[in-house]
């Protein structure tokens, strides 16, 4: 009985140690699996092209990065359209708000120095400037929810939206489209934070996940819409406008226009929208896309996009390494200041951090592509009558005009270029608007395939200079 039962016990403690080396073997297995699996994607990276996007905040790195994925990965651009609706909502409701604020102020001293002493002696315009300055008011709780939701470490209300990189802000926005209480994954699709940047974001932010009644802008939009209309549209605002020389139309993110189409049912944001939606970089992200149109379908495109205000630039340099190209957005912004310090001039500013890039050692290798972004918004500053040498005494009797202009300041980037660069390499250059979504893909095609020319060459140049020896 004894001996039967200890036969039974070891039995029990074969079959245990069988399925403990079948664990262990399932797991060795398991392991290797993962390492082929990390060998194949170190390979399929190190064939692959890297792109860093570089240059000051608002020069326009996050927009180029999303012609590039509408370029070559329309259909992962294409997963992420909802998910910019809100983005492109709320760019509009914090115009609304903020600069409408300030129409409002601009609109009080003009309209309302003393207010009548009876809502009978106001004029009209003045009594559709009250009721619609207290029937605006409901989107203020709107984007103070939205924003503590999508950004609460954002103190300052006047700053634009902005999420940290690797937030998981698209998870977040797609969970909530599903009507899920919390993101199935913090990471966002296709790209993630290199930066450590707060991952924990969703889960402190519970209380804040539910689009209501109280966050949820579609709502509000299509209620107020007649109000953020006239608020635009009206001619005395118009006018009121233009003797104070309020320019918004070229402010990022500007939606006033696409108002009526953006505050109606079934909105659903345009290629267009999605390009011009701001939202502010925060961090250091690296997007991966597989190129699934044109010539090469398949290959791997990796681009680091980076937060460009001042106080981000010094996260840059660990991402030096390892990089084909950069592409450097210096927007022509001669009568502009920085938004983080607006003592400086914003040109001044994007020709000293070319100085900077075109002198740094570890970036001797790579080859650097300038864009002259926002092309248009130069063109209407000029049109507008903005003299350049009101900002640029150097520029003198200069005609001010886009080519002279144009030409003027790429003398300038390319004699840095040729004066700093660590070695010898072509300079390149082009003038861009990154709105303007079919020359983009244009232009980034013929990019892409000089990068990749480039890359080739390098790799060949390298493998004939160290020979493989026999073993
Ligand atoms: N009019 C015009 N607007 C542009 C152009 N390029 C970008 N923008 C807009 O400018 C704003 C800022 O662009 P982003 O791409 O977010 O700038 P960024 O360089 O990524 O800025 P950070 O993330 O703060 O570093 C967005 O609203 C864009 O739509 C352009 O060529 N013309
Ligand atoms: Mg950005």
């Amino acid at each position: 009985m004894v001996e039967r039962s200890s036969a039974r016990e070891s039995d029990e403690e074969a079959a245990a140690r069988v399925k403990l080396l079948q664990d262990a073997v399932k797991r060795s297995k398991e392991i290797d699996e993962s390492l082929q699996e990390t060998k194949k994607a170190l390979e399929r990276r190190k064939k692959a092209v890297k792109i860093l996007l570089l240059g000051q905040s608002e020069s326009g790195k996050s927009s180029v990065l999303k012609n590039f994925q509408l370029a070559f990965a329309p259909r992962q651009f294409e997963a992420n359209r909802s998910t910019w609706k809100l983005i492109v909502q709320l760019n509009l409701i914090r115009q609304v708000t903020h600069n409408m604020r300030a129409i409002i102020e601009t609109l009080s001293a003009e309209w309302d120095p003393s207010p009548p002493a009876s809502p009978a002696e106001a004029s009209s315009a003045v009594r559709n400037f009250r009721r619609i300055r207290l029937s605006l008011s409901p989107l203020l709780i709107i984007e103070n929810n939205l924003m503590k939701m999508l950004a609460p470490e954002t103190k300052d209300p006047t700053k634009d939206v902005c999420v940290r990189a690797g937030s998981g802000w698209k998870a977040l926005l797609q969970a909530h489209r599903n009507g899920q209480s919390s993101p199935p994954s913090p990471r966002e699709g296709g790209a993630h934070s290199l930066l450590g940047a707060s991952t924990g974001f969703v889960g402190k932010r519970q209380s804040h996940n539910s689009l209501n009644n109280e966050s949820d802008p579609s709502q509000a939009l299509i209620a107020q819409r007649e109000e953020i209309l006239w608020l635009w549209k009206d001619h005395d605002v118009r006018r009121v406008l233009l003797k104070r020389g309020v320019q918004l139309e070229d402010t990022s993110g500007f939606f006033m226009n696409d108002a009526a189409r953006i505050a109606s049912p079934n909105y659903l944001p345009t290629d267009s929208d999605i390009i011009r939606a701001r939202l502010r970089t925060v961090g250091v992200e690296e997007h991966q896309f597989v190129v699934e149109k044109g010539g090469d379908v398949g290959s791997d495109v990796f681009i680091t996009d980076v937060g460009g205000s001042r106080s981000q630039r010094a996260s840059w340099v660990p991402f030096f390494d390892d990089v084909q190209a950069i592409l450097f957005l210096a927007p022509l912004a001669f009568n502009l200041t920085l938004e983080e310090d607006p003592r400086v001039n914003r040109l001044e500013d994007s020709l000293n951090l070319w100085r900077e890039i075109c002198a740094n050692r570890l970036l001797a290798g790579a080859n650097l592509i300038l864009f002259f972004n926002k092309r248009d918004v130069l063109a209407s500053t000029l049109a507008s009558g903005v003299q350049v040498k009101r900002y640029v005494p150097s520029y003198g009797e200069l005609p001010n005009e886009i080519t002279e202009v144009t030409k003027y300041f790429k003398d300038k980037f390319k004699s840095y270029h040729k004066r700093l660069s660590p070695t010898s390499r072509p300079f390149m250059c082009y003038e861009t608007s990154a709105i303007d979504i079919k020359s983009m893909t244009v232009l980034l095609i013929g990019v892409r395939e000089s990068i990749l020319r480039q890359h080739l060459k390098n790799v060949l140049e390298l493998g004939a200079e160290s020979p493989v020896r026999p073993n």
